[in-house]
């Protein structure tokens, strides 16, 4: 491997702080009262394991493995697992909320949740990490259950990673658990759609966006920042919409062609090459940077959070940002991005599509039964419409950006159920 991880950018925002940001405006505007905020701000559990892992030269390293349920105000936790040397228990709570609020905004009976484990996965062999993979899973038995917690793909983790989980709960409970886990390959009841679900919804939003700004797609160019599962997805949905990708980047760089970006080339070139697009000849090589101040429509932040910030926002060119990632705009951005009068499509609605394939296909484990692709696209692109219109009405109702909709939106629906149930104890 040839080229070097970029390094971390100084100065680092936090995301938890960029989440309670948020938070905090759509309380206020809410009016809830202090113990509610209390209540919906600490997290309901927080869990970290220590994961002995045999490594191939016969060595034991020791990693450090989290879960955070944010909520189970909405359903059981919900929420991805993520492997990746930047993760912290702060990014964790902060992603788990983010889980809570975005279950919301969709309106799919979970709450949230979120695990990682801090190590460099493109720095491991298969069978280090499936050991790791499964160390996690023993350290969390008592925190995962389909009824309690459903963990599923997040950066660093695809379908492999989700079958070992699968497998490891299974043999510790003695029976074969397809429910707890969501985004399996298909032999192990994962659903149809579920890959390129989270690509599909972030394409169902930016198209909603572009009719509220008139923005013809067929005349419209867009960036896409990671080309991981979301955003070669996404890429390749918005060009079948009429969008001329001009530039992709991934851990490895960024690529420009003005002429528009063969998508599909582009995907088969990473496949072939180790998971990254280092060399990839459609296009010119950029700074890794300049992919997201380029002049086009729409922006799709789709790597990882904290990438916009009050130090670059400003060089921001796109009408519209639709956010792939979780947490790609830190808050500090906020301000620079209203007064330039972009449109941002915000992570907990953008990227809903992915947790909304993983309720379909949980769904589909507990009745035993198999849908077909075109009943869970139609059912998920509704989902996507109908959670961009009920936020877009949102916004007209209190005067505010998206973003702060989709809080009040989510924030509003949460702390109401709780209510309900009655659990000021
Ligand atoms: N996989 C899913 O279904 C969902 C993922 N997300 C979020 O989307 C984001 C991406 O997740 P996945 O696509 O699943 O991960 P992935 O691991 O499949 O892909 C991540 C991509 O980002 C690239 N990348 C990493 N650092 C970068 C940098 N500094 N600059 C440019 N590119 C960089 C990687 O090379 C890779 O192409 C994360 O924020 C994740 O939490 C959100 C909802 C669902
Ligand atoms: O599919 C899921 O359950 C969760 C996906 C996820 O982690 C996310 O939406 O950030």
């Amino acid at each position: 491997m040839s080229y070097k991880e970029p390094a971390p950018i100084p100065d680092v925002e936090n995301p938890l702080d960029s989440m309670m940001s948020r938070f905090n405006a759509a309380i206020k505007i809410l009016g809830l009262p202090d113990e509610m905020y209390d209540i919906l701000k600490v997290p309901a559990r927080q869990v970290i394991v220590g994961l002995p892992v045999t490594m191939d030269d016969g060595r034991i390293k020791v990693f450090e493995g989290y879960r955070v349920i944010h909520s189970t105000i909405l359903g059981p936790g919900k929420g991805g697992v993520r492997l990746d040397p930047g993760v912290t228990l702060d990014e964790v709570r902060a992603l788990a909320a983010w889980m809570t609020w975005k279950c919301a905004v969709v309106d799919i009976p979970y709450g949230g949740a979120k695990g990682g484990i801090a190590c460099n996965p493109r720095e491991m062999s298969a069978g280090e990490i499936e050991r790791l993979m499964r160390a996690y899973t023993l350290g969390m038995l008592d925190i995962f259950g389909p009824d309690k917690d459903i963990p599923a793909p997040d950066m660093g983790t695809g379908p492999r990673e989700m079958a070992w989980l699968m497998d490891e709960y299974s043999k510790a409970k003695g029976m074969t658990t397809h429910a707890v886990v969501t985004g399996k390959p298909l032999v192990l009841g994962g659903s149809l759609g579920r890959t390129e679900a989270t690509g599909r919804g972030v394409t169902v939003s930016a198209i909603s966006a572009m009719e509220k700004l008139k923005l013809n797609p067929y005349r419209a160019t867009a960036a896409v920042q990671g080309f991981g599962n979301v955003g070669s997805n996404a890429a390749l949905l918005l060009k079948e919409r009429g969008v001329s990708i001009v530039g992709i980047s991934d851990v490895s760089g960024a690529y420009y062609n003005d002429k528009g970006i063969d998508i599909e080339k582009a995907i088969e070139y990473r496949n072939q090459n180790n998971g990254i697009l280092e060399g990839f000849d459609g296009a010119e090589p950029i700074p890794a940077e300049d992919l997201l101040f380029l002049p086009v429509d729409l922006l799709v932040p789709a790597a990882k959070e904290d990438v916009i910030t009050k130090h670059n926002a400003s060089k921001i060119q796109a009408k519209l940002i639709v956010e792939g990632a979780n947490g790609p705009t830190s808050a500090t951005a906020d301000d620079i991005i209203n007064d330039k009068g972009i449109m941002v499509v915000p992570d907990i609605l953008a990227n809903a599509g992915g947790v909304t394939v993983s309720y379909f296909e949980w769904v589909q484990n507990r009745m035993g039964y198999k849908w077909p692709l075109d009943r869970i696209n139609r059912r998920s692109d509704r989902v996507m419409k109908d959670a961009f219109n009920n936020v877009y009405a949102t916004s007209e109702k209190y005067n505010v950006n998206l973003r702060l909709a989709a809080y009040i939106l989510a924030i509003d629906k949460v702390s109401s159920s709780y209510k309900f149930r009655g659990g000021y104890g």
